[in-house]
This record gives structure tokens, sequence and C-alpha cells, in this order.
């Protein structure tokens, strides 16, 4: 699903307006239309009342038009305003007008008067129209005060366009914003639906067509997406009926040490899990049997170690396993050692086939090797710690251009773990994934997704499809599991085991 940034969504509004010579009151009446039937879907019977606070924007118009629809509809509807009269735009200020005509009173929003907060407090719907695209600092005074109120009453609120407060290409909270029971959107949903803050108080999100032609859509870059079910309905390849194990690509999967004995088997039955016909897991020799005894499907191989971690011994041995390969996972549950570190140089600059660096991988690459020497598309997948490791100093800008920055720098994918997981591009684009769940913040988890991701790149899919493709996987065996074990309950393990479930759409 394509989203949109606010300076983008302004650009295709004017051209639509001034070039395409679409009136903008048209477009503005299309929005509210759609605002007006969600906030009548959350009436029990169409005489009850709405609040609708409106700023001085256009979102405000949004909601000025929306309060006379919903009027003329029959629900008892009353219209604040919280921004300076003499600031309205031209088309708010033509929906109050049109209000008044059909009359409406627009009332100034005096914040702590009494008798509006137990009239809203006797309504069945608030329409957050305080601000859309347009927000550019934090909520202050009366908008501020309308917000605190909104989140006060226990009354559902329903935003128009995005919830005021939220930055749209960010999510994040400038100051404060309304946790909404819906939010629809306008042409295309923002980044502010699905990241940071604005991600948990969007509610339901529905994105409504104004009247903006297809050949004026077609102006904004497809750059960054949130993957949904309908991109990843042909993700997985079609296993033919003649087909045999060595079509399911061969994978190279180099993890462990003596402290984790985990990832090695977290990773390996993962990527056995996702369909991969031929695993093998290279470990410290003297955790062989351990993982031997672990896993049933994955072909152990026994590696040069020293106190319980890879020593440079290992890395002819790991060179002669990734010869024939078709793709290789390193990383998970290494350690630091120089050993470790000579086989993660050794195996980028080696490598041939697409490779997987995972957890302390990414640290053994973190200030002491050039990522840039290397003949294969690179997959990194820290979380924000050791991405900050990476880069050698704290991010400083939201996560999504921080992670296109270091892709589109590097030339490596990057996959940024956490709460709506950023996986981004060399070449720009950006997908945020839309599955998983808090149980999945759990040790063991990052295994599982680093196993399935190298799973997907053996079995022939695109860096970029395997990338974004593996993230969403993950998250939705996460949701299987958390659905029928529960968020606190459920392990690694349960998720390897509910990739089979996730995998059944294909
Ligand atoms: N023709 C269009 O451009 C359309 C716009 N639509 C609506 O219009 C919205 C965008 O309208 P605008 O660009 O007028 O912007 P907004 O309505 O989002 O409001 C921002 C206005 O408030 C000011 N402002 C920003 N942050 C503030 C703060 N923290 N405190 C006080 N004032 C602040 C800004 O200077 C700006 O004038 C969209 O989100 C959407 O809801 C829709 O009606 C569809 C068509
Ligand atoms: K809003």
């Amino acid at each position: 699903m394509k989203l949109a940034t606010a300076r983008q969504m302004k650009e295709l509004d004017g051209y639509a307006i001034h070039t395409l010579g679409i009136s903008s009151l048209l477009l503005m009446e299309n929005a509210a239309a759609a605002l007006a039937e969600e906030a009548a879907g959350c009436l029990m019977n169409p005489g009850e009342r709405i609040a609708v606070f409106c700023g001085g924007g256009n979102n405000g118009g949004d909601g000025a038009a929306a309060a006379r629809i919903l009027a003329r509809n029959g629900a008892e509807v009353r219209l604040f305003l919280t921004g300076d009269r003499e600031k309205f735009t031209p088309d708010l200020k033509e929906m109050l007008a049109r209000y008044e005509t059909a009359g409406g009173e627009p009332e100034e929003f005096i914040p702590g008067d009494p008798e509006c907060e137990a009239w809203c407090a006797g309504a069945s719907v608030l329409i957050d129209a305080l601000f859309g695209i347009g927000l550019n600092s934090p909520l202050r005074g009366r908008p501020l005060a309308a917000v605190e109120l909104m989140n006060r009453l226990k009354v559902p609120v329903v935003a128009a366009d995005i919830a005021s407060g939220v930055e749209s290409d960010t999510g994040q909270i400038l100051g404060a914003a309304p946790k909404c029971v819906k939010t629809i959107t306008f042409t295309y949903p923002k980044i502010g639906h699905f990241c940071g803050e604005g991600g948990l108080l969007c509610g339901d999100l529905r994105v409504a067509g104004i009247g903006i032609p297809e050949e004026a859509l077609s102006r904004i870059p497809d750059k960054i997406f949130a993957v949904d079910d309908e991109d990843t309905r042909e993700l997985l390849p079609r296993r033919r009926r003649d087909s045999h194990k060595g079509d399911y690509g061969r994978v190279l999967l180099v993890c462990g040490s003596r402290d984790y004995t985990g990832a090695p088997a977290f990773s390996a039955r993962a990527a056995v899990r996702t369909g991969s016909g031929l695993v093998f897991l290279g470990v410290p020799a003297s955790i062989h049997g351990i993982e031997a005894e672990k896993n049933d499907e994955a072909m152990v191989i026994s590696l040069p170690e020293e106190e319980g971690k890879l020593s440079p011994g290992a890395v002819p041995v790991i060179l002669e396993q990734l010869r024939g390969c078709d793709a290789c996972l390193i990383g998970p549950g290494l350690g630091r050692s120089e050993g470790v570190s000579a086989a993660v140089r050794a195996v980028l600059e080696t490598c041939r086939v697409p490779l997987v660096i995972d957890a302390d991988g990414i640290n053994a690459l973190a200030g002491n090797i050039d990522i840039w020497k290397r003949n294969c598309p690179v997959i990194l997948t820290p979380h924000e710690g050791e991405f900050q490791r990476l880069l050698g100093r704290p991010m400083k800008a939201d996560r999504i251009s921080q992670a296109r920055e270091f892709a589109q720098a590097s030339g490596c994918i990057l996959i940024l773990k956490g709460y709506r997981t950023v996986t981004a591009l060399p070449d720009g684009r950006v997908y945020i994934n839309t599955t998983g769940n808090p149980g999945m913040a759990k040790g063991g988890s990052g295994d599982v997704l680093s196993g399935m991701l190298v799973s997907l790149l053996g079995q022939g899919l695109s860096p970029e499809r395997a990338a974004w493709g593996a993230v969403w996987l993950h998250g939705r065996a996460g949701d299987t599991t958390a659905s029928e074990k529960g968020e606190y309950g459920m392990t690694p393990t349960d998720m390897i085991e509910a990739i089979p479930k996730a995998t059944m759409q294909y």
C-alpha cells in the first residue's frame, strides 16, 4: 500500500486544483462526506449528539462541512472553533458560511467551560478536525485544551485525515494527540498512520478517494509503502509438483557460541519451517552436540573455536561450506571475538550469494569492517541498539529517514527492527511492516526472523522482496501465535511452529 508524505499530498492537491481545475471546495465536500459517514457509523440512532472540533486550516474545513452534513441528517451537532478567525483559510470560511446558511452556529471553544464539557460528555462521537497534514509545531493553547478534553471524555473520537498532533511524516506526537477509534484519511494513507505513536492512536484507518483522478495520483512516486495482505499475496514461490529439495535452496547459517545455544536452533528451525530445501548450520565445535540434538532437519557442521567462540581457524571451513550455497546468514549468537570478526569479514569479502548479517555479525561490523567491500547483496537486520553501534552514534532523525539514509549510502538493505519494522532499500524505497505484536518482544524472535529471511533468499526471492516479505511473514507467525497462546506466554519456538500456518495462504 503506497503512502504519501505531507509535501506530496500538498503538491497533489495543488495539481488537482490549479492544473486540472478541480474545485478545492468540491474536494473538501467529498472529504467531509466520507468523514460524516464514518462519524454517523458510531451512532446508535441518527439524532444523537456530535461535537466537532475545528482548527483554523482546511482540516477544520473538513470538520465544518461534515458538521453540516451530519446536522442535515438529524444529528444534534455543535461545532467548536479553536483557531484565530483572522487566520482561517478561505475554504474553511466558506464551509463555516455554508454551515451557518444551513442553520448552524459555530462557537468559540473555551477551555474549561463546564457547560461545553458536560454537553460533550453526553455526545456519542467527537470529531477531531483540528489539524491535518499542515501541523507544523507542537499543540498549545486552545487546540491543546481541545485534545486534552477529547482524551478526558469517554466518548469515541473520529479523526479527519490524521489525529491532530501527530506529525504526518513520522508519526511523532507534537504536544498531544487524541486517541481515536477511527481515522478517515484522504487519497493516500500517511506515514504517521503506521509509525511511532501515531500508529497507536489512529484506530481503524479508512482511506477515502475525494475525486482526484487516476492520472494525477501517479504523480506520487512509489517510494514509501505499508506492507499489507495484498502486497504479500504472491510472496512465496510455487512448489512445482515435480520439484526436489535442490529447488528450494541450500542455505548456510553461521551461528552460536558456548553462551548462546538457542540462537542457532531458532534460526535453523525457522529456515526449515519457511521451506528451505537444505539447511547447513555451522557452529563452534563445543556446541555441535547440543545443536545436533536440537536440529533434526538441519545438517550441523563443527567449526574451529577458542573458548566457545569461532576462532580465525573457522574461516576456511566456512568459506568451503559457502561454496554451492544459495544464501548465507551470519551472526545470531556468535558473541564477540577476533575469530567472529575474521569470519564476518571473510564471508563479506568472499560471498557471491545474498548474505544476511544479524546480531553479533552486525556488532562485528561496527567500526572496524568496511561493508562496501563486497560482491553480493547484503541485508543487515539490526534493532535500534545494534543500528546505533553500526552508525557509531545515536540516531539523530526519525527511524525512516535514518534507515533510508543508511541504505542509500551503504548500498545494503537495512531491516531496522522494532514496532513497525522498517525495511529500507538502496534505491530509496522504504517498506513499513504492519504485522506483529508485543508478544514477539522476547529474546530469540530476531533469530527466527533471520532464519526465515535466509530461507526466502535461498528459495530465490529477490533480496528486496525477501527482506520485507520475511518481516511481514514473521509478524504474521507472531500474530497467529499470539491469538492461540497470548502475548505473555508465547515463545520464539511457538512462532516457529506457527510459520506453517502463516505460509498456508500461498
Ligand atoms: N484541497 C486540499 O488541499 C484538501 C485538504 N484537505 C484537508 O486539509 C488538510 C490540510 O489543510 P491545511 O494545509 O490548511 O493544514 P491544517 O488544516 O492541517 O492546519 C494547519 C494550519 O494550522 C497552522 N498550524 C500548524 N500547526 C499548528 C499548531 N501546532 N498550532 C497552531 N496552528 C498550527 C498552520 O499554519 C496551518 O495554517 C488536510 O489534512 C485535509 O484534512 C481536504 O479537505 C481535502 C482537500
Ligand atoms: K485531524
